[in-house]
């Protein structure tokens, strides 16, 4: 095991397979400074894990945890794909812009497994997906901090303490939004992947004081099943962005891996 990124995914993962995850052994991380990286190995860690390239992850490992900022995406899969390996990608909105790494995946036998992340209930909307979905909507309300340095509210000007009511930022595509919102709504990619695609997935952004909470509301209709889910996260200490369930989603999907029974999906 290797984990890419050593921030608030990352860390957290790689601690936990530090910690001891049945069947994994975790060989090396990388990071952006590798000095503080090592630092904080040496002294939270049972023992040393080399801190290497992103592009080296995949020489001692089976499998590559990916947990960098989305434009290294393919820094990370690219080698392990090429070698067979399999990729856990948690920046799945920039499976988007990289669809070489899926062709990757067939041409070289390698697998790229995207766990649940911030969101829930992709269980059920594969499976409604194998009949016919009519429609598929959400709607995600974040503390104005979380949506700060959006590419698309840069542009804007966008200041969060100013934001003092309820506001609309995007009204569109789950295809649309990942473009000006990177970091902010993975969690829409996957859901367009998981059930009738990013283009014919509806997406509201509200910036929104009034909620501590990353939170998303999701309704589904299909001709099997009707579904509402909503989830609410709370944002972890390292990264107001992201949820607190995210790395404990990437460490379910490592269990997965060698566990004898597999609930769900
Ligand atoms: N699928 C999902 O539901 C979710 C996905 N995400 C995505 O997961 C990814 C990671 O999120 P966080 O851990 O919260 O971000 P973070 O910003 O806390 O951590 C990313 C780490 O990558 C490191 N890094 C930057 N350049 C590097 C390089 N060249 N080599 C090695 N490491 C490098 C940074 O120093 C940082 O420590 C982001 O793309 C984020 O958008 C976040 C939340 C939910
Ligand atoms: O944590 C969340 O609620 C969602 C998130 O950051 C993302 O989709 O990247």
């Amino acid at each position: 095991m290797a984990v890419g990124g050593f921030g608030a995914i990352g860390k957290f993962v790689a601690k936990a397979l530090d910690d001891g995850i049945e069947g994994l052994e975790l060989v090396a991380v990388s990071a952006h400074n590798v000095a503080k990286a090592e630092a904080h190995i040496a002294a939270n860690f049972s023992r040393h894990y080399n801190v290497v390239a992103l592009e080296e992850l995949a020489q001692d490992a089976d499998v590559v945890v990916e947990c960098c900022p989305a434009e290294l995406l393919s820094n990370v899969a690219s080698p392990a794909l090429m070698q067979g390996k399999t990729v856990v990608v948690i920046s799945v909105g920039a499976l988007l812009s990289n669809p070489h790494l899926e062709k990757l995946a067939r041409d070289y036998g390698g697998r790229i497994l995207v766990p649940s992340g911030a969101l829930l209930g992709l269980d059920a909307v594969q499976s409604v997906g194998q009949g016919e979905i009519y429609e598929v909507n959400m709607i995600t309300q974040k503390p104005p901090i979380g949506l700060n340095g959006a590419p698309a509210l840069v542009a804007q000007g966008f200041d969060p303490a100013a934001i003092k009511e309820p506001t609309k930022v995007f009204d569109g595509t789950a295809e649309q939004a990942i473009v000006g919102f990177p970091a902010n709504l993975n969690v829409a990619v996957a859901l367009g992947l998981a059930g009738s695609g990013v283009a014919n997935t509806h997406l509201e952004i509200w910036a929104d004081p009034t909620v501590v909470r990353n939170t998303h509301t999701i309704t589904v209709r299909s001709d099997s099943a009707d579904l509402t889910l909503k989830i609410e996260n709370i944002p972890t200490e390292d990264n107001p962005k992201t949820g607190k369930i995210t790395p404990l989603s990437v460490i379910s999907t490592l269990r997965r891996l060698s566990a004898p029974v597999v609930i769900g999906a």
